[in-house]
């Protein structure tokens, strides 16, 4: 398996709507994705741009922003021990899911249930934080058609 980019970085908020303010008042962001549910994750996300090394907005790593959705949110426990919210996990894209799930797997680190359809649409799984530096991960497959796994 292959590193590939850093596709987002997870912060987990007790509100998205003051956490775009954050972004955009504070940290001086201006592309804001329209928030959506995402119920079979039990999340609310909203994706916040930052520029890629040529400044440019739309292929930089995203900042994506977390609330709970539901009763047993997976960010729960989290945000009870971070109420003021917090980074959450990192997202890195990988050129297959399925290769990278068996990479993991013969290195014995704990995937955390199935391969689901993420945020962005395409294939992604967790690797438990125990196992990975501290680190909550999230294995992307990158979207297909993504230039930048040819060069
Ligand atoms: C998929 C949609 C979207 C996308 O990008 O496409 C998302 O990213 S949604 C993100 C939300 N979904 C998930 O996080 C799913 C994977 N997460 C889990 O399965 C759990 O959160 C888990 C197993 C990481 C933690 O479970 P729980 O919250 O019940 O907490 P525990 O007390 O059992 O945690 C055990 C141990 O891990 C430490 N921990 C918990 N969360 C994190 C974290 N985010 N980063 C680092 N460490 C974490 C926790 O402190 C415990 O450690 P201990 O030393 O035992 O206190
Ligand atoms: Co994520």
């Amino acid at each position: 398996m292959k590193l590939g980019r850093l596709n987002h970085i997870g912060v987990a908020t007790p509100s998205i709507a003051e956490s775009i303010r954050y972004y955009r008042e504070v940290m001086g962001a201006t592309k804001f994705h329209e928030p959506f549910d995402l119920e079979a994750q039990g999340v609310k996300v909203c994706f916040v741009d930052t520029p890629d090394a040529a400044g440019e907005l739309g292929k930089g790593t995203q900042i994506e922003l977390i609330e709970p959705l539901g009763e047993d949110s997976p960010i729960a426990k989290f945000l009870e021990k971070n109420p003021a919210g917090a980074q959450h996990h990192v997202c890195y894209e990988v050129e297959d899911i399925e290769d990278a799930r068996k990479w993991f797997e013969e290195m014995g680190k704990r995937i955390l249930g199935p391969t689901r359809i993420g945020a962005h649409g395409t294939p992604i799984f967790f690797l438990h934080p125990k196992d990975m530096m501290g680190q909550l991960t999230e294995i992307m497959e990158t979207p297909k058609g993504d230039a930048h796994w040819s060069n």
